[in-house]
């Protein structure tokens, strides 16, 4: 649904995207993750056109971005990093605002308006002017403009930033309703917990360059490793005693976090049994012993180390 490849935007000949290529699959969400400055509101403003590369070439939908920009235009909705909104327009009337710049027929403007704005759950506060919200509503509302057109594609920079963690999981729970509804999501963020919950795919910039892409399990399975993670009772001696114990037996990067011991692992399954073996031994009782799978947070710092 959305290509890139070779996509390069150098804005002083140092800062910028160099080479980005990109294949986010129809109806997928997909998470652009990377540093404050690695380009990736860059990148998101040539996919929908409004900066020009310096190479390369994109398409979203089948067609070029810089050759066919209408069709584009036509299929995408996008909620910028900074939302701009008027403070003196009403929720209804900025929907109604933006329905019209995308030529919406009169007969259909309201339906589409307050369909939107339930779905926000935004349609009791749709009469009171915008100088008046909250920032998780001016978000939500920024979505709706966004949504107005019934895009295929969606282009959403940073989403959640800045809002607390209700209206975060709010944001999160209607990208995860539209991905349902079939639209392929393109989402920054740094939150990578949420990225980890909404996307199926991402790929991880630094300095303007991609270094990892790929579907979130093969990502994983790619830049981590899933680890083993054993509560000790009597810590924090026991803890500390544990970790000895476990590197004694060959385990590698152990950590102590509390009355939990936690060490790196390809080969979980097999190495339970023995580091419960050789705790037990050593009289350390084990409250609890279990297989924890990589955290996208894990391969992200991965990725930013190389
Ligand atoms: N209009 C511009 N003129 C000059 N340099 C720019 C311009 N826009 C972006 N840059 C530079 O290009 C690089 C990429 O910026 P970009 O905004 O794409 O990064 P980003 O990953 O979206 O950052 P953030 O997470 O902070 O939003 C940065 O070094 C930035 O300073």
């Amino acid at each position: 649904m959305i290509t890139a490849k070779g996509l390069t935007k150098l804005y002083d000949g140092k800062h910028g995207i160099r080479n980005i290529d990109l294949y986010v699959r129809k109806g997928s969400t997909f998470g652009f993750l990377g540093k404050n400055g690695s380009g990736k509101t860059t990148t998101i403003k040539i996919l929908i056109g409004l900066l020009k590369p310096d190479s390369g070439i994109a398409s979203v939908g089948g067609y070029d971005v810089s050759s066919d920009p209408m069709p584009v235009r036509r299929m995408i909705g996008y909620l910028p990093e900074t939302v701009g909104l008027y403070e003196y327009l009403t929720a209804f009337d900025t929907l109604d605002y933006t329905a019209r710049l995308h030529r919406i027929k009169a007969g259909d403007r309201k339906e589409r308006i307050e369909h939107i704005l339930k779905d926000l759950d935004l349609y009791d506060s749709r009469n009171i002017k915008i100088g008046n919200f909250s920032k998780g509503m001016r978000q939500k509302l920024a979505l709706g403009r966004a949504l107005i057109n019934d895009p295929d594609v969606l282009f959403l920079d940073e989403p959640t930033s800045g809002l607390d963690p209700q209206a975060s999981r709010n944001i999160e729970a209607l990208i995860k309703d539209l991905k349902k509804e079939g639209k392929t999501v393109f989402i920054t963020s740094h939150i990578l917990s949420e990225v980890e919950k909404m996307c199926d795919s991402v790929s991880i910039l630094k300095e303007g360059t991609i270094r990892a892409s790929g579907s979130m399990a093969d990502i994983k399975a790619k830049y981590s490793s899933p680890s083993i993670l054993v509560r000790v009772s009597g810590a924090p001696l026991n803890a500390e005693k544990a970790a000895g114990i476990l590197v004694s037996i060959g385990a590698e990067q152990v950590e102590v976090l509390d009355d939990c011991v936690s060490l790196k692992t390809g080969r979980p399954e097999e190495l339970m049994p023995a580091v419960n073996r050789a705790l037990l031994e050593a009289n350390i009782p084990v409250v609890e012993l279990k297989r924890m799978e990589p955290a996208l947070e894990d391969v992200y710092f991965k990725v930013m180390e190389e």
